[in-house]
């Protein structure tokens, strides 16, 4: 790895729900454009790390650092903003808005961002070409299959240029071609782009897409060799 200071830190976290821990103390580190799998049984506190990283969830205590900035005591303002311009997030079931056609709900982060419309259709369309969703533009994502859905949710997580794109399970809805597809897009994207990605994901063939794996049991960390 070329770049050994960290883009995305995160130190010590914990977090509960209740009286469920559900960090108990995790850390780990992303670098520029690296791919990082983190996996574990179910329940270990995959998605709630993810939660955190992306600065969706305050944890309780313990640090994420983005860039320098701490993302855990940034104001609510500030982190949507972050989250809006460097990081992307693809979830198992990719979200798309129902009602938009797949070139319209690749379009919209670029929309929300200020750039017109005509302008972002264009690279919304360019986005959905990269990831093998070509024709399919103005289907809903109801008519769309389950690869395409999730190729047309990961183009819209990349198309404002994230530096990071958070991805939870995103082929966890996915028989295993569709899911080697969207992995192979993922992946070759990223890595074009300078992307790094965290990907949670509990398929070992999933995992191995990644430079390097951590696994996380408990809500803590445990590294595993690295891979690259
Ligand atoms: N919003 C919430 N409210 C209450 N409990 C929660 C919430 N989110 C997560 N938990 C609990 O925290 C623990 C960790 O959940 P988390 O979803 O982070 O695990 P996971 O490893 O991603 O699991 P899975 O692989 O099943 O998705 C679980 O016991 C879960 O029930």
């Amino acid at each position: 790895m070329s770049n050994p200071v960290p883009l995305l830190a995160a130190r010590d976290l914990v977090k509960a729900y209740g009286r469920t821990q559900a960090l108990r103390g995790a850390s780990l580190e992303l670098r520029a454009g690296e791919i990082l799998a983190v996996t574990g049984a179910s329940g270990s506190g995959k998605s709630t790390l993810l939660h955190c990283l992306a600065g969706i969830v305050r944890p309780d205590s313990g640090s994420v650092t983005y860039a320098g900035e701490r993302l855990d005591r940034l104001p609510e303002k500030r982190l949507s903003e972050l989250r809006r311009t460097e990081f992307g997030v693809v979830f198992q079931f990719g979200q798309l808005i129902p009602e938009l056609t797949a070139l319209d709900n690749v379009a919209l982060p670029l929309m929300l961002a200020g750039t017109g419309r005509q302008a972002a259709q264009t690279a919304a369309g360019e986005w959905l070409e990269r990831f093998g969703v070509r024709g399919q533009e103005q289907l809903r994502p109801g008519e769309l299959s389950g690869g395409q859905a999730q190729r047309t949710a990961l183009a819209r997580a990349l198309v404002t240029g994230p530096k990071v794109v958070f991805a939870d399970e995103p082929t966890g809805a996915l028989d295993s071609l569709a899911a080697e597809q969207v992995m192979t897009a993922l992946v070759h994207t990223a890595r074009e782009a300078g992307t790094a990605v965290l990907l949670i994901t509990h398929d070992a063939q999933v995992a191995a897409y990644a430079d390097r794996e951590v696994q996380l049991r408990d809500g803590t960390v445990a590294p595993l060799e690295v891979t690259a």
